[in-house]
Protein backbone atom coordinates (compact mmCIF):
# COMPACT_ATOMS: atom_id res chain seq x y z
CA UNK A 1 0.00 0.00 0.00
CA UNK A 2 1.14 3.36 -0.94
CA UNK A 3 1.08 5.55 2.32
CA UNK A 4 2.82 8.78 3.52
CA UNK A 5 4.38 8.70 7.01
CA UNK A 6 2.20 9.02 9.91
CA UNK A 7 4.71 10.53 11.74
CA UNK A 8 6.69 12.75 9.48
CA UNK A 9 8.56 16.19 9.63
CA UNK A 10 8.55 19.53 7.24
CA UNK A 11 11.87 20.77 7.02
CA UNK A 12 12.54 20.54 11.07
CA UNK A 13 8.84 21.20 12.49
CA UNK A 14 7.92 17.88 13.47
CA UNK A 15 4.09 17.35 12.90
CA UNK A 16 2.53 14.95 15.18
CA UNK A 17 -0.98 13.85 14.93
CA UNK A 18 -2.90 14.83 18.34
CA UNK A 19 -4.90 12.27 20.30
CA UNK A 20 -7.79 13.93 20.54
CA UNK A 21 -7.80 14.45 16.97
CA UNK A 22 -10.47 12.87 15.18
CA UNK A 23 -8.84 9.62 13.09
CA UNK A 24 -7.90 11.28 9.70
CA UNK A 25 -9.48 9.96 6.70
CA UNK A 26 -6.97 8.17 4.56
CA UNK A 27 -6.99 9.36 1.11
CA UNK A 28 -7.86 7.09 -1.94
CA UNK A 29 -5.59 8.72 -4.06
CA UNK A 30 -2.69 6.76 -2.10
CA UNK A 31 -4.16 3.54 -3.17
CA UNK A 32 -3.84 4.60 -6.83
CA UNK A 33 -0.33 2.99 -7.28
CA UNK A 34 -0.57 0.52 -4.03
CA UNK A 35 1.10 -2.15 -6.91
CA UNK A 36 3.73 0.30 -7.79
CA UNK A 37 6.87 1.35 -5.60
CA UNK A 38 8.33 3.10 -8.56
CA UNK A 39 12.10 2.39 -7.72
CA UNK A 40 14.50 5.04 -9.04
CA UNK A 41 17.17 3.84 -10.79
CA UNK A 42 18.86 6.48 -11.94
CA UNK A 43 19.51 10.38 -11.34
CA UNK A 44 20.64 12.65 -14.48
CA UNK A 45 21.57 16.10 -13.78
CA UNK A 46 22.55 18.45 -16.69
CA UNK A 47 23.55 21.96 -16.70
CA UNK A 48 21.32 24.09 -18.25
CA UNK A 49 22.53 28.07 -18.93
CA UNK A 50 20.61 30.36 -20.82
CA UNK A 51 22.42 33.67 -21.90
CA UNK A 52 20.46 36.05 -20.10
CA UNK A 53 23.28 38.61 -19.51
CA UNK A 54 23.47 39.33 -23.06
CA UNK A 55 20.63 41.69 -22.59
CA UNK A 56 20.86 42.21 -18.75
CA UNK A 57 17.95 40.56 -17.67
CA UNK A 58 17.60 39.48 -14.41
CA UNK A 59 20.68 42.11 -13.56
CA UNK A 60 20.91 43.72 -10.33
CA UNK A 61 23.27 45.78 -8.09
CA UNK A 62 25.73 42.64 -7.16
CA UNK A 63 25.23 40.16 -10.17
CA UNK A 64 25.65 42.41 -13.19
CA UNK A 65 26.12 39.37 -15.84
CA UNK A 66 23.53 36.79 -15.02
CA UNK A 67 23.05 33.82 -17.17
CA UNK A 68 19.76 32.45 -15.79
CA UNK A 69 20.94 28.40 -15.14
CA UNK A 70 19.92 25.29 -13.71
CA UNK A 71 21.21 22.24 -12.54
CA UNK A 72 17.90 20.07 -13.75
CA UNK A 73 17.62 16.78 -12.59
CA UNK A 74 15.85 13.65 -13.96
CA UNK A 75 14.91 10.43 -11.92
CA UNK A 76 14.00 7.70 -13.63
CA UNK A 77 11.98 4.73 -12.18
CA UNK A 78 11.77 0.85 -13.07
CA UNK A 79 8.03 1.98 -13.77
CA UNK A 80 9.51 4.23 -16.62
CA UNK A 81 7.22 7.48 -14.45
CA UNK A 82 9.61 10.06 -14.49
CA UNK A 83 10.31 12.82 -11.32
CA UNK A 84 11.77 16.36 -12.89
CA UNK A 85 13.63 18.73 -10.45
CA UNK A 86 15.81 21.71 -10.81
CA UNK A 87 17.79 24.41 -8.25
CA UNK A 88 18.10 27.83 -9.92
CA UNK A 89 22.04 29.10 -10.71
CA UNK A 90 24.07 31.55 -12.41
CA UNK A 91 26.08 30.39 -14.88
CA UNK A 92 29.01 29.70 -13.87
CA UNK A 93 28.52 28.20 -10.58
CA UNK A 94 26.04 25.40 -12.25
CA UNK A 95 29.14 23.02 -12.64
CA UNK A 96 30.28 22.87 -8.67
CA UNK A 97 26.45 22.36 -8.13
CA UNK A 98 25.79 19.43 -10.50
CA UNK A 99 28.89 18.01 -8.36
CA UNK A 100 27.26 18.27 -5.56
CA UNK A 101 24.22 16.65 -6.82
CA UNK A 102 26.10 13.70 -8.32
CA UNK A 103 27.32 13.44 -4.89
CA UNK A 104 24.31 13.21 -3.77
CA UNK A 105 22.70 10.45 -6.03
CA UNK A 106 23.88 7.37 -4.18
CA UNK A 107 21.90 8.44 -1.60
CA UNK A 108 18.77 8.42 -3.70
CA UNK A 109 18.99 5.58 -6.62
CA UNK A 110 17.92 2.32 -5.25
CA UNK A 111 15.56 3.70 -3.00
CA UNK A 112 11.73 3.24 -4.20
CA UNK A 113 9.49 5.97 -4.05
CA UNK A 114 7.62 4.61 -1.47
CA UNK A 115 10.13 3.70 0.84
CA UNK A 116 10.85 7.52 0.99
CA UNK A 117 7.63 8.94 1.71
CA UNK A 118 7.02 6.44 3.87
CA UNK A 119 9.53 8.05 5.80
CA UNK A 120 10.27 11.46 4.38
CA UNK A 121 11.66 12.53 7.58
CA UNK A 122 14.42 10.55 7.61
CA UNK A 123 15.44 10.72 3.53
CA UNK A 124 15.30 14.47 4.52
CA UNK A 125 17.77 13.57 7.39
CA UNK A 126 20.04 11.45 4.91
CA UNK A 127 20.64 13.79 2.53
CA UNK A 128 21.28 16.75 5.00
CA UNK A 129 23.38 14.69 7.68
CA UNK A 130 25.76 12.24 5.36
CA UNK A 131 28.69 12.45 7.94
CA UNK A 132 31.04 13.75 5.22
CA UNK A 133 28.80 15.86 2.98
CA UNK A 134 27.15 18.23 5.43
CA UNK A 135 30.77 19.28 6.67
CA UNK A 136 29.95 21.17 3.22
CA UNK A 137 26.90 22.65 4.53
CA UNK A 138 25.56 21.85 7.09
CA UNK A 139 21.75 22.91 4.64
CA UNK A 140 23.33 26.23 3.53
CA UNK A 141 25.23 26.88 0.30
CA UNK A 142 26.29 24.34 -2.92
CA UNK A 143 25.52 20.86 -1.02
CA UNK A 144 21.78 22.59 0.19
CA UNK A 145 21.25 23.53 -3.77
CA UNK A 146 21.77 20.49 -4.72
CA UNK A 147 19.58 19.20 -1.88
CA UNK A 148 16.88 21.44 -3.72
CA UNK A 149 17.32 19.84 -6.88
CA UNK A 150 17.27 16.40 -6.36
CA UNK A 151 13.94 16.72 -3.28
CA UNK A 152 12.05 18.57 -5.79
CA UNK A 153 12.59 15.76 -8.89
CA UNK A 154 11.31 13.75 -5.68
CA UNK A 155 7.89 16.01 -4.63
CA UNK A 156 7.57 16.16 -8.12
CA UNK A 157 7.25 11.90 -8.96
CA UNK A 158 5.62 11.32 -5.98
CA UNK A 159 2.79 14.14 -6.69
CA UNK A 160 2.80 12.54 -10.55
CA UNK A 161 2.43 9.17 -9.03
CA UNK A 162 -0.55 10.20 -7.42
CA UNK A 163 -1.68 12.04 -10.74
CA UNK A 164 -2.08 15.12 -8.53
CA UNK A 165 -1.14 18.52 -9.11
CA UNK A 166 1.96 19.48 -6.29
CA UNK A 167 0.12 22.68 -4.11
CA UNK A 168 -3.22 20.49 -4.24
CA UNK A 169 -1.18 17.39 -3.06
CA UNK A 170 0.58 19.07 -0.08
CA UNK A 171 -2.60 20.52 1.15
CA UNK A 172 -4.21 17.03 1.12
CA UNK A 173 -1.43 15.41 2.84
CA UNK A 174 0.15 17.93 5.57
CA UNK A 175 -3.95 18.08 6.81
CA UNK A 176 -4.45 14.38 6.88
CA UNK A 177 -1.01 12.61 7.53
CA UNK A 178 1.95 14.03 8.87
CA UNK A 179 0.85 15.51 11.65
CA UNK A 180 2.60 15.72 15.15
CA UNK A 181 3.39 18.84 16.31
CA UNK A 182 0.28 20.57 17.64
CA UNK A 183 0.91 24.06 16.92
CA UNK A 184 1.27 23.26 13.02
CA UNK A 185 -0.83 21.19 13.22
CA UNK A 186 -3.46 23.71 15.08
CA UNK A 187 -2.98 26.25 12.05
CA UNK A 188 -3.55 23.35 9.25
CA UNK A 189 -6.94 22.55 10.50
CA UNK A 190 -8.01 25.44 11.44
CA UNK A 191 -7.20 26.59 7.41
CA UNK A 192 -9.36 23.70 6.87
CA UNK A 193 -12.19 26.18 7.04
CA UNK A 194 -13.14 27.99 4.03
CA UNK A 195 -10.17 25.75 2.23
CA UNK A 196 -12.90 24.93 -0.87
CA UNK A 197 -14.04 28.63 -1.06
CA UNK A 198 -10.43 29.56 -1.61
CA UNK A 199 -9.46 26.57 -4.00
CA UNK A 200 -12.47 27.84 -6.16
CA UNK A 201 -11.26 31.71 -5.86
CA UNK A 202 -7.91 30.72 -6.59
CA UNK A 203 -9.16 28.84 -9.70
CA UNK A 204 -11.34 31.95 -10.74
CA UNK A 205 -9.07 35.22 -9.77
CA UNK A 206 -5.29 33.37 -9.77
CA UNK A 207 -2.90 34.35 -7.12
CA UNK A 208 -1.79 38.52 -6.86
CA UNK A 209 1.75 38.85 -8.54
CA UNK A 210 4.14 41.58 -9.11
CA UNK A 211 6.67 42.02 -11.68
CA UNK A 212 10.35 42.78 -11.97
CA UNK A 213 10.57 42.43 -15.61
CA UNK A 214 10.22 46.51 -16.13
CA UNK A 215 13.68 47.46 -14.76
CA UNK A 216 16.30 45.58 -14.33
CA UNK A 217 19.38 47.44 -13.49
CA UNK A 218 21.11 47.07 -16.47
CA UNK A 219 17.90 48.64 -18.43
CA UNK A 220 18.00 51.48 -19.97
CA UNK A 221 15.64 54.70 -19.05
CA UNK A 222 14.06 54.32 -22.71
CA UNK A 223 13.88 50.33 -22.17
CA UNK A 224 12.40 50.79 -18.74
CA UNK A 225 9.51 53.67 -19.58
CA UNK A 226 8.82 51.05 -22.66
CA UNK A 227 8.72 48.05 -20.73
CA UNK A 228 6.70 49.57 -17.94
CA UNK A 229 4.08 51.25 -20.15
CA UNK A 230 3.28 47.33 -21.71
CA UNK A 231 3.08 46.26 -18.10
CA UNK A 232 0.59 48.76 -17.24
CA UNK A 233 -1.36 48.12 -20.26
CA UNK A 234 -1.60 44.38 -19.78
CA UNK A 235 -3.27 44.97 -16.01
CA UNK A 236 0.08 44.81 -14.10
CA UNK A 237 -0.12 47.19 -10.58
CA UNK A 238 3.08 45.87 -8.58
CA UNK A 239 6.54 46.66 -9.78
CA UNK A 240 9.86 45.99 -8.32
CA UNK A 241 12.98 48.36 -9.70
CA UNK A 242 16.41 47.18 -9.02
CA UNK A 243 18.49 49.89 -7.13
CA UNK A 244 21.78 49.83 -4.97
CA UNK A 245 25.05 50.31 -7.65
CA UNK A 246 24.83 54.80 -7.65
CA UNK A 247 22.22 56.83 -5.64
CA UNK A 248 21.67 59.50 -7.87
CA UNK A 249 20.72 56.94 -10.69
CA UNK A 250 18.52 55.35 -8.35
CA UNK A 251 16.59 58.51 -7.90
CA UNK A 252 16.29 59.38 -11.01
CA UNK A 253 15.07 55.58 -12.21
CA UNK A 254 12.81 55.18 -9.03
CA UNK A 255 10.93 58.68 -10.12
CA UNK A 256 10.86 57.88 -13.18
CA UNK A 257 9.16 54.40 -12.73
CA UNK A 258 6.52 56.03 -10.32
CA UNK A 259 5.71 58.94 -12.07
CA UNK A 260 4.74 56.10 -14.69
CA UNK A 261 2.73 54.10 -12.49
CA UNK A 262 1.13 56.33 -10.48
CA UNK A 263 0.53 56.83 -6.87
CA UNK A 264 -1.60 54.28 -6.24
CA UNK A 265 0.27 51.61 -7.86
CA UNK A 266 2.69 49.65 -5.64
CA UNK A 267 6.29 49.85 -5.89
CA UNK A 268 8.93 47.45 -4.36
CA UNK A 269 12.91 48.46 -4.67
CA UNK A 270 16.20 45.28 -4.32
CA UNK A 271 18.93 46.31 -3.40
CA UNK A 272 20.69 42.47 -3.55
CA UNK A 273 22.59 43.22 -0.79
CA UNK A 274 24.59 46.20 -1.72
CA UNK A 275 24.88 47.95 1.58
CA UNK A 276 26.71 48.37 5.35
CA UNK A 277 23.42 48.69 7.74
CA UNK A 278 24.20 52.23 8.44
CA UNK A 279 24.53 53.26 4.18
CA UNK A 280 21.24 51.16 3.42
CA UNK A 281 19.06 53.05 6.05
CA UNK A 282 20.83 56.22 4.69
CA UNK A 283 20.28 55.47 1.25
CA UNK A 284 16.93 53.75 1.17
CA UNK A 285 15.69 57.58 3.29
CA UNK A 286 16.80 59.17 0.28
CA UNK A 287 14.28 56.97 -1.48
CA UNK A 288 11.20 57.30 0.72
CA UNK A 289 9.78 60.07 -1.32
CA UNK A 290 8.53 57.35 -4.35
CA UNK A 291 7.19 55.24 -1.68
CA UNK A 292 8.40 51.62 -1.80
CA UNK A 293 6.55 49.25 0.16
CA UNK A 294 10.10 47.61 0.96
CA UNK A 295 13.37 47.49 0.73
CA UNK A 296 14.71 43.78 -0.11
CA UNK A 297 18.24 42.24 0.43
CA UNK A 298 19.44 45.88 1.95
CA UNK A 299 22.70 44.19 3.02
CA UNK A 300 24.37 40.82 4.00
CA UNK A 301 21.41 38.05 3.74
CA UNK A 302 23.08 36.32 7.24
CA UNK A 303 22.77 39.72 8.52
CA UNK A 304 20.49 38.95 11.25
CA UNK A 305 20.56 41.57 13.88
CA UNK A 306 21.59 43.99 10.99
CA UNK A 307 18.00 43.39 9.17
CA UNK A 308 16.63 44.05 12.77
CA UNK A 309 18.37 47.78 13.07
CA UNK A 310 17.30 48.50 9.16
CA UNK A 311 13.80 48.04 9.91
CA UNK A 312 13.58 49.73 13.11
CA UNK A 313 14.95 52.88 11.29
CA UNK A 314 12.48 52.51 8.69
CA UNK A 315 9.48 51.81 10.02
CA UNK A 316 8.81 55.57 10.67
CA UNK A 317 9.00 55.85 7.28
CA UNK A 318 6.41 53.26 6.32
CA UNK A 319 9.32 50.78 4.48
CA UNK A 320 9.46 47.20 5.30
CA UNK A 321 12.10 44.90 4.78
CA UNK A 322 11.99 41.98 2.65
CA UNK A 323 14.54 39.00 2.68
CA UNK A 324 15.08 34.90 2.07
CA UNK A 325 16.00 34.75 -1.65
CA UNK A 326 19.67 33.59 -0.24
CA UNK A 327 17.95 32.95 3.13
CA UNK A 328 19.74 29.68 3.55
CA UNK A 329 17.62 27.39 5.94
CA UNK A 330 14.87 27.65 8.01
CA UNK A 331 16.51 28.29 11.26
CA UNK A 332 17.45 31.63 9.67
CA UNK A 333 14.45 32.26 9.01
CA UNK A 334 13.34 31.32 12.49
CA UNK A 335 16.02 34.40 13.72
CA UNK A 336 14.94 36.95 11.31
CA UNK A 337 11.36 36.52 12.66
CA UNK A 338 12.14 36.00 16.11
CA UNK A 339 14.25 39.41 15.80
CA UNK A 340 11.31 41.25 14.01
CA UNK A 341 14.00 41.57 11.49
CA UNK A 342 11.75 41.65 8.22
CA UNK A 343 8.20 42.44 7.13
CA UNK A 344 8.07 40.17 4.28
CA UNK A 345 9.03 36.58 3.83
CA UNK A 346 10.46 35.91 0.58
CA UNK A 347 10.54 31.77 0.65
CA UNK A 348 12.49 30.52 -2.47
CA UNK A 349 11.38 27.03 -4.17
CA UNK A 350 15.45 26.25 -4.75
CA UNK A 351 17.27 27.85 -1.83
CA UNK A 352 16.00 26.16 1.00
CA UNK A 353 15.56 22.35 0.84
CA UNK A 354 12.57 21.47 -1.13
CA UNK A 355 8.86 21.57 -0.24
CA UNK A 356 9.87 20.08 2.98
CA UNK A 357 11.74 22.96 4.06
CA UNK A 358 9.46 25.90 2.57
CA UNK A 359 6.33 24.20 4.66
CA UNK A 360 8.21 24.84 7.89
CA UNK A 361 9.29 27.93 6.65
CA UNK A 362 5.81 29.26 5.79
CA UNK A 363 3.93 27.99 9.34
CA UNK A 364 6.65 29.82 11.19
CA UNK A 365 5.93 33.24 8.98
CA UNK A 366 1.68 32.31 10.19
CA UNK A 367 2.96 32.27 13.58
CA UNK A 368 4.34 35.46 13.36
CA UNK A 369 1.80 37.06 11.12
CA UNK A 370 4.48 38.28 8.39
CA UNK A 371 3.70 38.11 4.94
CA UNK A 372 5.38 35.53 2.78
CA UNK A 373 6.06 37.13 -1.06
CA UNK A 374 7.96 34.48 -2.65
CA UNK A 375 11.04 35.21 -4.80
CA UNK A 376 10.84 33.85 -8.25
CA UNK A 377 13.71 35.66 -10.41
CA UNK A 378 15.30 33.07 -11.66
CA UNK A 379 14.62 30.15 -14.55
CA UNK A 380 11.94 27.55 -13.18
CA UNK A 381 11.23 29.50 -9.96
CA UNK A 382 8.21 30.98 -10.89
CA UNK A 383 6.65 27.45 -12.52
CA UNK A 384 7.28 26.19 -9.08
CA UNK A 385 6.81 28.38 -6.29
CA UNK A 386 3.19 29.12 -7.62
CA UNK A 387 2.64 25.87 -6.02
CA UNK A 388 4.04 27.09 -2.23
CA UNK A 389 2.03 30.13 -2.64
CA UNK A 390 -1.20 28.47 -3.43
CA UNK A 391 -0.54 26.00 -0.86
CA UNK A 392 0.01 28.95 1.55
CA UNK A 393 -3.51 30.90 0.50
CA UNK A 394 -5.31 27.70 0.39
CA UNK A 395 -4.10 25.82 3.64
CA UNK A 396 -2.11 27.79 6.04
CA UNK A 397 -2.49 31.52 5.97
CA UNK A 398 -6.51 32.44 4.50
CA UNK A 399 -4.54 35.89 3.94
CA UNK A 400 -4.45 38.07 1.01
CA UNK A 401 -2.89 41.25 2.83
CA UNK A 402 -0.01 42.57 1.09
CA UNK A 403 0.66 39.17 -0.46
CA UNK A 404 2.06 38.98 -3.97
CA UNK A 405 4.25 36.64 -5.71
CA UNK A 406 7.09 37.53 -7.76
CA UNK A 407 6.75 37.25 -11.58
CA UNK A 408 9.80 37.42 -14.15
CA UNK A 409 8.44 37.15 -17.70
CA UNK A 410 12.04 35.38 -19.07
CA UNK A 411 11.99 31.61 -20.21
CA UNK A 412 8.88 30.50 -19.42
CA UNK A 413 8.62 28.84 -22.92
CA UNK A 414 11.61 26.48 -22.18
CA UNK A 415 8.70 24.16 -19.80
CA UNK A 416 6.37 21.79 -20.73
CA UNK A 417 3.55 23.49 -18.68
CA UNK A 418 4.56 26.89 -18.07
CA UNK A 419 2.79 28.96 -15.67
CA UNK A 420 0.03 31.13 -16.61
CA UNK A 421 -0.35 34.92 -16.07
CA UNK A 422 -3.57 36.87 -16.24
CA UNK A 423 -4.58 39.77 -15.18
CA UNK A 424 -1.01 39.72 -13.26
CA UNK A 425 -2.26 37.02 -10.83
CA UNK A 426 -0.99 33.44 -11.21
CA UNK A 427 -3.65 31.14 -12.43
CA UNK A 428 -3.31 27.43 -11.07
CA UNK A 429 -1.52 25.28 -13.06
CA UNK A 430 -3.48 22.54 -14.39
CA UNK A 431 -0.60 19.35 -15.14
CA UNK A 432 0.45 16.58 -12.47
CA UNK A 433 3.77 17.34 -10.62
CA UNK A 434 5.25 20.10 -9.30
CA UNK A 435 5.64 21.88 -12.94
CA UNK A 436 9.57 22.42 -13.99
CA UNK A 437 9.52 19.76 -16.73
CA UNK A 438 11.82 21.61 -19.24
CA UNK A 439 11.29 20.43 -22.71
CA UNK A 440 13.77 17.97 -23.88
CA UNK A 441 14.57 20.28 -27.11
CA UNK A 442 15.26 23.27 -24.99
CA UNK A 443 17.76 21.35 -22.78
CA UNK A 444 19.63 20.00 -25.33
CA UNK A 445 20.03 23.66 -27.02
CA UNK A 446 21.03 25.12 -23.81
CA UNK A 447 23.05 22.64 -21.42
CA UNK A 448 26.64 23.92 -21.16
CA UNK A 449 29.00 24.12 -23.24
CA UNK A 450 28.10 21.22 -25.35
CA UNK A 451 24.66 22.47 -26.60
CA UNK A 452 23.94 24.87 -29.81
CA UNK A 453 23.35 28.01 -27.81
CA UNK A 454 26.86 27.95 -26.43
CA UNK A 455 28.73 26.42 -29.34
CA UNK A 456 27.77 29.55 -31.00
CA UNK A 457 28.44 31.62 -28.60
CA UNK A 458 31.54 30.23 -27.90
CA UNK A 459 32.38 30.68 -31.25
CA UNK A 460 32.11 34.40 -31.31
C1 LIG B 1 20.29 37.70 -10.25
C2 LIG B 1 18.79 37.67 -10.10
O1 LIG B 1 18.19 38.13 -11.29
C3 LIG B 1 18.32 38.54 -8.93
O2 LIG B 1 18.54 39.89 -9.24
C4 LIG B 1 16.85 38.27 -8.68
C5 LIG B 1 16.28 39.03 -7.55
O3 LIG B 1 16.92 39.59 -6.70
C6 LIG B 1 14.82 39.07 -7.46
O4 LIG B 1 14.13 38.59 -8.35
O5 LIG B 1 14.35 39.59 -6.45
MG1 LIG C 1 15.69 40.08 -4.95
Amino acid sequence: MFKPARHGEVGGVSLQRSQQQKPLRSHDRFNLCAEMSHKIVNLRVRDVRFPTSLEQHGSDAMHTDPDYSAAYVVLDTDSGLKGFGLTFTLGKGTEIVLCAVKALAGLVIGKSLQEIVSNFRGFYRLLTSDGQMRWLGPEKGVIHLATAAVLNAVWDLWARAEDNLLHRFISEIYITDVLTEEEALDILVKAQEGKKQREDQMLKEGYPAYTTSCAWLGYSDQQLKQLCSDALKSGWTRFKVKVGADLEDDIRRCRLIRKMIGPSSTLMIDANQRWDVAEAISWVSRLAEVKPLWIEEPTSPDDILGHAAISKALAPLGIGVATGEQCHNRVMFKQFLQASALQFVQIDSCRLGSVNENLAVLLMAYKFQVPVCPHAGGVGLCELVQHLILFDYICVSADLRNRMCEYVDHLHEHFTSPVVIQDAHYMPPKDPGYSCEMLEESVNRHEYPEGDIWKQEIKK
